[in-house]
């Protein structure tokens, strides 16, 4: 039974689906040390904020399939060190959209109303009415920097209050930013404008310290900062002098550049700044929702079903997935045959999505075809989650172009072209009704075979006697020969002789087949149907 270790404390509604198919260890606050320790002996990680999956837990974790991230933000994951071990990595993009927002709408009123402070002088046994008296956000201008899911969610609540808003966000068009209620403005004008600032970006190098000294100086002076997004894109020191001067209104943040937060310029602030130990996506609703989204996924890949948030595996959706799953496993055959064919170092490779094919996202059917393409050298290290970035590293340059006109099967077929050390070699192939790989063209000779786990092709001079020839030399060997075809374009021309055997070749027997009168070459391709 798959093991899986969940790491940072999750709603039972999540283990309840993980334990279906799994056996489930709950072990939170786990030193780094303890966790490369014990990574090993699972297939599954689920977490939440609290666990830094570095490169060296992923190095040590060489069974993992999958990392659960029970959350949005997956800046605690090193998701390229993930990418490379061909580790997918899940999170659960929308189960706490409406607590983040809604955290970040009570900072805002927290803050305006100081009911941290006023809260604690009661508490205090004082009655200092004329001390909190705050401000409404009434018809004051908010500035949404990220107008993402939350971003948007956080302007329809706070237009609801009737604020005015600006957005910066240079991802998104001014019609989104117009339907939510917002003007899409820079980001200079926002700090200029804005009684209020908000965030909810994710950390970036882009958006690392953002919110730094120079942009406080440009800021109105009463202006009240909200983050409820990621430590490290306010620059903590330079916001806690902004306080201390009274340079700017308050500040309201729920993460930290370091999580705990610890010792900090922070703590030493008196007034104006409220702070929450990364509650943003805590309330129960939340919890039950991210749970539940990340563990089915754990769940799926386990067995061997797509995940439908994959942030490391693109264009992968399960819908997309489902419909295209013949067509990745031709694309893959296809890739491992001209992989194979074309020899050890490959430099390109050529797709062409042909006919009803041309019609879908080619980008799903390009990874298939480079896990393919990449099986021989990287054996099961490859998969979809680290093919494209492999090919890439190895600068394999990948061509892709579209012809629906082609109307020779009726979904379309696929041709697949890898230049390598023996050259180029191109493969086309088509799937039948009932969802079987044929083999349609090999250097673009018309046959129409299907794959098998050994076969043997030659390219040779379409003469008499060769076939028998070829025959006799695998049965010397006792080699059974399933099927054979030939393909060729003009009589005594050119040949392609297809076959498919029961048995390996043996070592030294293609050197002899090429030595054949007749034979310009031959190549023998491993594929596993
Ligand atoms: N405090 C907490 O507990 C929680 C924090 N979060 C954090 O909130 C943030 C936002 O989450 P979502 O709205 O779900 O993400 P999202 O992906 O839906 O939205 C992020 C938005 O930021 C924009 N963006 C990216 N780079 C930008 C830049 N340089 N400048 C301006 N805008 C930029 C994107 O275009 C996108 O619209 C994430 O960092 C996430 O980790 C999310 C949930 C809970
Ligand atoms: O797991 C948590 O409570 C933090 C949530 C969060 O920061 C996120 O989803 O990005």
């Amino acid at each position: 039974m798959a093991k899986v270790l969940v790491s940072d404390p999750i709603d039972q509604a999540g283990i309840d689906i993980i334990s279906q198919v799994a056996e489930v260890d709950v072990k939170t606050k786990l030193p780094l040390e303890e966790l490369i320790k014990i990574i090993p002996e699972y297939d599954a990680l689920m977490l939440r904020s609290g666990t830094k999956v570095t490169a060296e837990v992923i190095q040590a974790g060489t069974n993992l399939k999958i990392i659960g991230r029970a959350g949005v933000g997956v800046d605690n994951i090193d998701v390229k060190a993930a990418t490379r071990h061909g580790i997918v990595v899940v999170n659960s993009p929308e189960g706490n959209t409406i607590a983040a927002a809604e955290h970040a709408i009570a900072m805002m009123l927290a803050l305006s109303r100081q009911i941290p402070d006023a809260n604690q002088s009661v508490k205090n046994g004082k009655w200092e009415r004329k001390k909190f008296v705050g401000n409404e956000v009434y018809k004051k201008t908010l500035g949404v920097v990220g107008l993402g899911k939350i971003g948007a969610h956080v302007a329809k609540v706070a237009r609801a209050m009737e604020m005015k808003l600006l957005a910066y966000d240079p991802f998104v068009s001014a019609e989104r930013a117009e339907r939510l209620g917002c003007s899409l403005v820079d980001l200079d004008l926002l700090f200029k404008e804005s009684d209020y600032i908000t965030l909810h970006i994710p950390k970036t190098p882009e958006t690392a310290n953002l919110i730094n000294a120079k942009a406080l100086a440009k800021m109105k002076p009463q202006v009240r900062i909200i983050n409820c997004a990621r430590g490290g894109i306010i620059d903590e020191t330079a916001i806690a002098e902004a306080l201390q001067a009274g340079k700017i209104g308050g500040a309201a943040l729920d993460v930290y550049a370091n999580e705990p937060l610890g010792e900090s310029p922070l703590t030493e602030v008196g007034s104006n700044l409220v702070l929450t130990p990364h509650l943003g996506a805590s309330t129960a609703e939340a919890q039950v929702n991210v749970a539940i989204d990340v563990a089915e996924q754990i769940r799926d890949v386990l067995l061997g079903l797509p995940a439908r948030s994959a942030v490391n595996i693109p264009g992968l959706n399960p819908d997309v997935m489902e419909k295209l799953r013949p067509y990745l496993r031709l694309a893959e055959t296809l890739g491992t045959m001209a992989g194979q064919l074309a020899g050890g170092r490959i430099d390109e490779l050529n797709i062409r999505l042909q006919g009803e094919l041309a019609n879908n996202d080619s980008q799903p059917i390009i990874v298939a075809a480079l896990k393919g393409l990449l099986s021989e050298a990287l054996r099961e290290r490859v998969n979809y989650v680290n093919a494209a970035l492999e090919a890439q590293e190895r600068g394999i340059r990948v061509i892709e172009t579209k012809d629906s006109s082609t109307r020779d099967y009726s979904g379309g077929s696929l041709h697949v072209e890898a230049r390598g050390s023996n050259g180029k070699h191109s493969v086309t192939g088509a799937l039948l009704s009932e969802g079987e790989i044929r083999i349609t063209n090999l250097d673009e000779f018309p046959i129409n075979v299907p794959p098998n786990d050994h076969m043997l092709f030659t390219l040779h001079r379409d003469m008499p006697g060769i076939i028998g020839k070829i025959g006799s030399l695998l049965g010397s060997y006792n080699v059974n020969i399933a099927s054979m075809q030939v393909g060729r374009k003009i009589v005594r021309g050119e040949a392609v002789m297809v076959l498919s055997l029961d048995d390996p070749l043996p070592e030294g027997i293609l050197q002899e087949i090429t030595k054949v009168d007749g034979i310009r070459d031959a190549y023998t391709v491993k594929l596993s149907v």
